[in-house]
């Protein structure tokens, strides 16, 4: 997989050299490169930034450097990338959606700062690339850098080769629609606090049985909107395997 990053703080994206983005981008599974959005600035100082139309506060980024940037790596004959924005407005990123990027070929990530993005920029890019705003949540950050960082993490993990225990994909929180059920390791007891016993009884049947009641009760608890969504057919049929 290629991915691109423009971003007007490419230093940011300095801890992606490390562990598994490290390995992955090292035995060549992920191609990055992080870019300047200030490369395609022509005036003296560099201006990514101006004042909005129709008023209020902040800043706005201008459409100019942008289009530029976005030419670059949209080039017409050869298969354009999929554009990633982050943004509270963007729809939910999800470990569906993640796993859905994780088979594209290309991502392309533009890093939005102050008050967001000239809209011309994705409406004209929406003509050359899909473009798709995502949000991680209802929260607003400095610039779109950070959700960058969250989205690859997640991305990257699902390609084949990056994590060395494949297995834990398919176990994990959110693969089955549930939450993942409480984990333990030695010693049997800690703190006076034992292990639950039927994990140690190598009853896998029995093991298995646990880990999903377990599961759905902790979704339940925690996360209800996740049960509505699930179809409830599954639910007797979910073999949370061992
Ligand atoms: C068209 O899109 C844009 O202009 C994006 O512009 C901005 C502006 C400020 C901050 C961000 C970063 O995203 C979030 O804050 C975010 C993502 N998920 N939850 C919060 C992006």
């Amino acid at each position: 997989m290629r991915v691109d990053i423009v971003s007007i703080f490419p230093e940011y994206f300095a801890p992606l050299d490390l562990s598994l983005i490290g390995k992955a981008r090292a035995n060549g599974t992920l191609r990055l490169a992080v870019h300047d959005l200030r490369s395609w600035t022509h005036d003296v100082h560099r201006t990514v930034d101006d004042t909005p139309y129709g008023g209020g506060p902040g800043m706005v980024m201008r459409p100019e450097p942008w289009g530029e940037a976005l030419d670059a790596f949209a080039p017409a004959e050869l298969t354009p990338p999929r554009l990633l924005v982050p943004s509270p407005a963007g729809v939910p990123f999800t470990q569906a959606l993640a796993h859905e990027l994780a088979a594209e070929p290309h991502l392309l990530f533009a890093c939005g700062r102050y008050e967001g993005i000239d809209q011309r920029v994705l409406d004209h890019a929406a003509t050359r690339m899909p473009v798709t705003e995502v949000s991680l949540g209802d929260y607003v950050l400095f610039g779109g850098e950070v959700a960058v960082l969250v989205i690859l993490e997640a991305v990257t993990r699902l390609l084949p080769g990056v994590l060395g225990n494949a297995g834990s994909l398919t176990e994990e929180s959110h693969a089955h629609g549930l939450l993942e059920a409480p984990m333990y390791t030695k010693p049997a007891t800690w703190r006076g606090l034992d292990v639950p016993e039927v994990l140690r009884s190598g009853d896998h049947g029995r093991i298995a049985r646990w880990r999903r009641d377990e599961a759905l009760a902790r979704t339940g608890h925690r996360r209800p909107d996740m049960l509505t969504a699930l179809d409830p057919e599954s639910l007797d049929k979910r073999d949370v395997a061992a």
